[in-house]
């Protein structure tokens, strides 16, 4: 018989799983910037495994490439967010959706200079 407090964690990790899927299907579906990064992705994945690299720069690769989708649904979250709390226009609000859109950028600079470095060096 399993234990009460295991049938509770396993059930937070079941709405946790169910929720997070959730999340990612909805924003696949609705923001057309993660599914042009998803395409990336998966080239950037396909040509890590076929080009000869060793396993940590493949690792790095595909890890920096998984980041820029990370920080495309944070984006999303914070978009959504500023959009719900009010429509008008604040320079704050402005702000947190452009500091979002940066921390994208910035994930995928990172992830393009290690394929050139890695490609170069
Ligand atoms: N509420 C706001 N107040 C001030 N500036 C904003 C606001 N919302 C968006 N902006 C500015 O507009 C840029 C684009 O934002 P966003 O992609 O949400 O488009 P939008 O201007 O809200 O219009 P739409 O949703 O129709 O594309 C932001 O990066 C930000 O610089």
């Amino acid at each position: 018989m399993m234990p009460d407090w295991i049938k509770h964690e396993l059930g937070r990790l079941k709405n946790t799983a169910t929720w997070s899927w959730q999340g990612w299907l909805t924003t696949w579906r609705n923001e057309k910037s993660l599914r042009q990064w998803g395409v990336v992705n998966l080239i950037s994945i396909i040509l890590a495994c076929l080009i000869d690299l060793d396993g940590g720069e493949r690792a790095l690769l595909i890890a920096l490439g998984l980041l820029i989708l990370v920080a495309e649904l944070f984006n999303t979250a914070i978009e959504e967010n500023v959009d719900y709390v009010s429509t008008e226009r604040d320079p704050r609000a402005g702000r947190a959706k452009d500091a979002a859109s940066a921390a994208v950028a910035v994930t995928a600079i990172a992830g393009g200079l290690a394929w050139v470095v890695i490609l170069i060096g």
